[in-house]
């Protein structure tokens, strides 16, 4: 599969802030990759980075074969890290009009930009009379008027309400869909799980797990169990079992997270023998907020 961006041992210090720290990554043609992290992790400046506008303390990072100059390579890169800046007084055409004379580039695409983004209907509407989510999609045609081959999005959907938040990453999915790589930073956990087929989770800079969020979501998996009587015992056999991570009473539920694939006979066999009989059983995979809590160590 092509290679879209290799990182390699980047790191950015803003004096004593580690804000990216020894990252590594790569990011292959036709995948949505997302980049969660809390507020302050360094999405931002690693986006910042990669686009030219922050300058790195070291490490590298190249884009396409490695054969580009960054500036040239940037040419088939659409992005959008900062709030859309258009000219309030103007419509729609005439902001990408002038965004096109700006790139050099005709005006072939806007149509089909506008119409990509629903908002072929308002396309003569003046800018300030605009939503937010119409702003933000606005923001994705523009960065969309060369074809570019990625579009990288910073937060997209920050600040929008619910509706606003569905039209975004609908587009997001139709973009990818039409086989735009696309690379997005945010801090949300749905939003990962529900537009990125890969993810890179950060946390103070620091790379705590990459691949693919099926694999991520797959990934161990927990127990649910209830005992009738006294819990104790239970959470007691559970602790002691080789496989097992953390044991947690919630309601009147014990949750039993895995280190290791162990599969419900194993565990209730062993709890058999020991004395305790289950009135409830049953293996889940955790969801992508259970896996990433676990891996900040619930610092959010
Ligand atoms: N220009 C700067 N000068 C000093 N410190 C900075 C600068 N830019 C970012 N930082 C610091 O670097 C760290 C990473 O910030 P960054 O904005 O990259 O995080 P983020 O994950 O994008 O967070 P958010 O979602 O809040 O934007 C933070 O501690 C931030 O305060």
């Amino acid at each position: 599969m092509e290679t879209i961006l290799t990182i390699n041992n980047l790191n950015k210090k803003f004096g004593n802030i580690h804000a990216v720290n020894n990252l590594s990554f790569e990011i292959k043609k036709g995948n949505v990759y997302g980049i969660l992290g809390p507020n302050g992790s360094g999405k931002s400046t690693t986006l910042g980075i990669i686009l030219n506008v922050v300058n790195k303390t070291s490490g590298n990072f190249s884009w396409f074969d490695g054969n580009l100059s960054t500036h040239n390579a940037l040419k088939k890169v659409g992005a959008i890290i900062e709030r859309p800046n258009f000219y309030p007084y103007m419509t729609a055409v005439q902001n990408l009009e002038l965004v096109c004379k700006i790139k050099g580039i005709t005006f072939d695409k806007i149509e089909e930009k506008l119409k990509l983004v629903n908002l072929f209907q308002r396309k003569d509407s003046k800018f300030s009379t605009y939503s937010l989510g119409m702003k933000q999609r606005l923001a994705i045609a523009s960065a969309l008027l060369n074809d570019p081959e990625i579009l990288i999005l910073d937060e997209p959907t920050n600040g929008l309400d619910p509706q606003g938040i569905h039209e975004i990453r609908e587009i997001i999915k139709t973009i990818a869909h039409n086989g735009t790589t696309i690379l997005l930073a945010s801090h949300l956990l749905d939003e990962v799980e529900k537009v990125c087929t890969h993810v890179v989770v950060i946390r103070e800079g620091v790379k705590l797990y990459s691949g693919s969020v099926d694999e991520m979501i797959a990934s161990y998996g927990l127990f649910e169990l209830k005992v009738d009587g006294e819990t104790s015992k239970l959470v007691e056999l559970l602790s002691n079992f080789e496989g097992i991570g953390t044991v947690k009473i919630e309601d009147d539920k014990i949750i039993a997270t895995l280190s290791k694939a162990i599969n419900a006979k194993e565990i209730n066999n062993y709890l058999f023998k020991n004395g305790v009989i289950l009135s409830h059983l049953v293996k889940r995979k955790p969801s992508l907020e259970q896996q990433f809590l676990t891996l900040t160590n619930n610092k959010l």
